[in-house]
């Protein structure tokens, strides 16, 4: 029975968390993405003016998947697509023997810009991998009947290294009972439903919630418009900035906490973390971590609500449920 634990390191503005990873024999920095469903990488095979300054997976050691392919899209419309092979892949000691590699032939410049990151690890459900003709499992799905409990955990911070576990729930991480809520696998995502929001400019409105997806590949916080709105209306200086794409605020200011009630439990993201970062260096405007989620059909709890709780992903029972605690 496997368990593991490996950090979770924050990039500048915790933009994203970073994971060693050992693949084949050469060890990558990956972005675990419970948002996601591939586990791809900077290779060999990428174009050099795509991969310069990232760590590359050398196909050698793999053995290629012929005829297999990948292209994927994410939301914010960076993307990548390659080439598929099999090889050994271990996360904080819990060994895949044969795990789909996905090798980037090209990746758009999003990805090439952020050379900290060496690809993702996808950690949402198999159904949304994009391997075609035959879709492939995640690193989860292939090593969860080995894992001494099919769960994995995720413990991120503001500005400081957190950790992911796999096989087992760790009980210093975490203060109080754990809330758990069931998941809706249909569209592939840990998802499931807030009951609602209060803090900022929205003391009044704490009853409407809606449908979310827990996601560590996504920053921010994008909640429905109406409640993105109303906290700021209680934030002096914020304002919608079409030209930023979102709410910004002054980077002086201490905008007030934000509580989202899950499972009958209210969970508080500290004000702190929604003065999110400067919009350029050196800028006194900074741009919000709440943002509305007009478009996306669903709320995204990303890093700015996940480094406030002790999050815990169940595929243990006969259907899979999503735990939070305080940390
Ligand atoms: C930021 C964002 N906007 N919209 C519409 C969505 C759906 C997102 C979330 C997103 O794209 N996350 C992401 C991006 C790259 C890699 C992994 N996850």
């Amino acid at each position: 029975c496997q368990t593991g634990e490996v950090a979770a390191d924050p990039q500048l503005y915790d933009q994203s968390y970073l994971s060693p990873v050992t693949i084949g024999n050469s060890e990558l920095m990956l972005d675990f993405d419970t948002g996601s469903a591939d586990l791809w990488c900077f290779s060999t095979e990428s174009p050099a003016v795509q991969s310069a300054g990232h760590g590359l997976y050398n196909p050698s050691t793999g053995t290629e998947l012929d005829g297999a392919f990948w292209d994927i899209t994410y939301g914010d419309q960076s993307a990548a697509s390659g080439n598929v092979f099999a090889d050994k892949v271990v996360v904080g000691g819990v060994t895949a023997t044969k795990q789909a590699i996905e090798a980037a032939t090209s990746v758009s410049y999003e990805f090439t810009e952020d050379v900290a990151s060496d690809g993702l690890l996808g950690l949402a459900f198999s159904s949304i991998n994009t391997i075609l003709p035959q879709p492939q499992t995640t690193f989860f799905d292939t090593v969860r009947n080995t894992l001494a409990k099919a769960v994995f955990t995720v413990d991120l911070k503001k500005g400081a290294a957190g950790s992911y576990t796999f096989g087992y729930i760790d009980s210093s991480k975490y203060s109080g009972a754990i809330t758990y809520v069931p998941v809706n696998t249909a569209n592939g995502f840990w998802q499931f439903t807030a009951d609602g929001y209060s803090g900022g400019g929205n003391n009044a409105s704490t009853g409407r919630g809606g449908v979310a997806i827990a996601d560590t590949g996504t920053s921010l916080l994008y909640l429905p418009a109406s409640v993105a709105k109303g906290y700021y209306s209680g934030v002096q200086g914020a304002s919608f900035d079409f030209r930023q794409g979102g709410y910004t605020l002054p980077c002086s200011a201490t905008p007030p906490d934000f509580n989202v009630a899950i499972g009958g439990k209210t969970f508080t993201v500290p004000g702190s973390y929604i003065n999110y970062a400067p919009l350029r260096a050196g800028s006194s405007t900074c741009f919000g971590g709440i943002q509305a989620d007009s478009g996306i059909g669903f709320s995204i709890f990303g890093d700015v609500f996940l480094k406030a709780v002790y999050a815990i992903f169940d595929d243990s029972g006969s259907s899979p449920k999503l735990g939070f605690a305080a940390q």
